[in-house]
């Protein structure tokens, strides 16, 4: 089994790639969604957030008010460090445990979504590729805008958050440029899958080349071993 890890900017059309590879039966795991699930009343990340950020920070039902702390970690760097530090250790102990589930499920592949795969130290070490989702900055820009409400200085706030989309773009091994309409992009992420349907036959290839190499060295030794005695 291999990961592969999928990452972009804030609203550089992750959600929207991811909901194509799932139409196509690829098993997806969405940090985005964990993230909220790690912060739920009564669990640890939920008592630690409330400890940090005080009882203002949470709704009337006990949920965390997301956008009171959005605009807070958005806007204060040494918050948002606080923030990821309780939340990424919670948000990659539950990524594994899905990863796992895959696995014994027979999954040949995992794609692992990750907004801040590239910011993290060490983490795409574990992905055998990595697809950055692209987008040029004024569409970005205006696309979140647009999603969120948030006036261009705040838009632009929350993009300088994160590394410039065109630096990750050095690092990923597969790009999908959504900078364009949605059927140009469905049709990127039908090759990204094709590749990757590729790249696992190349494996049992591989697979089977070593098998096949192994048994040639086997038999060459017994007959070897025949004629010497
Ligand atoms: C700050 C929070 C409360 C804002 O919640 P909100 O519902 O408004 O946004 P949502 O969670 O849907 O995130 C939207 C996008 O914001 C960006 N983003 C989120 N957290 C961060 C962060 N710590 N640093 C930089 N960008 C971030 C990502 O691109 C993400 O896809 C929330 O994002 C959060 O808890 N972040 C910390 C956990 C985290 O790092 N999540 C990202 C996945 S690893
Ligand atoms: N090709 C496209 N054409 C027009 N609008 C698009 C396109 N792709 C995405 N959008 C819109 O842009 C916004 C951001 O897209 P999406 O939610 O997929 O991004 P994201 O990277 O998952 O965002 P985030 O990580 O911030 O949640 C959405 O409102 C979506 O409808």
């Amino acid at each position: 089994m291999f990961l592969v890890g999928l990452s972009g900017g804030i609203a550089s059309g992750k959600s929207t790639v991811v909901a194509v590879l799932r139409e196509l039966g690829c098993a997806v795991i969405d940090a985005d969604v964990i993230a909220r699930q790690v912060v739920q009343p009564h669990s640890k990340a939920h008592q630690q957030i409330l400890q940090h950020f005080g009882p203002e920070i949470l709704l009337e039902n006990g949920e965390i008010n997301r956008e009171a702390l959005g605009s807070i970690v958005f806007s204060q760097p040494e918050k948002r460090r606080l923030l990821n530090s309780i939340t990424h250790p919670e948000i990659l102990k539950e990524m594994l445990k899905q990863v796992l589930k895959y696995f014994v499920l027979g999954y040949r592949y995992v794609i692992l979504d990750i907004p801040l795969l590239f910011e993290t130290r060490g983490l795409t070490r574990f992905m055998k590729y990595t697809v950055l989702v692209y987008c040029d900055p004024p569409t970005q820009l205006a696309r979140l805008m647009k999603r969120s409400g948030l006036g261009a200085a705040e838009a632009e706030a929350r993009i300088s958050c994160q590394l410039p989309l065109e630096e990750k773009r050095r690092w990923a091994t597969h790009v999908i440029d959504n900078s364009g309409d949605w059927e140009g992009t469905r049709r990127q992420v039908l090759q990204l899958h094709t590749r990757l349907e590729d790249s696992l036959d190349f494996l049992w290839a591989r697979l089977a080349v070593g098998a096949a190499a192994a048994g040639l060295g086997g038999l060459l030794f017994l007959l070897i071993r025949h004629f010497i005695s």
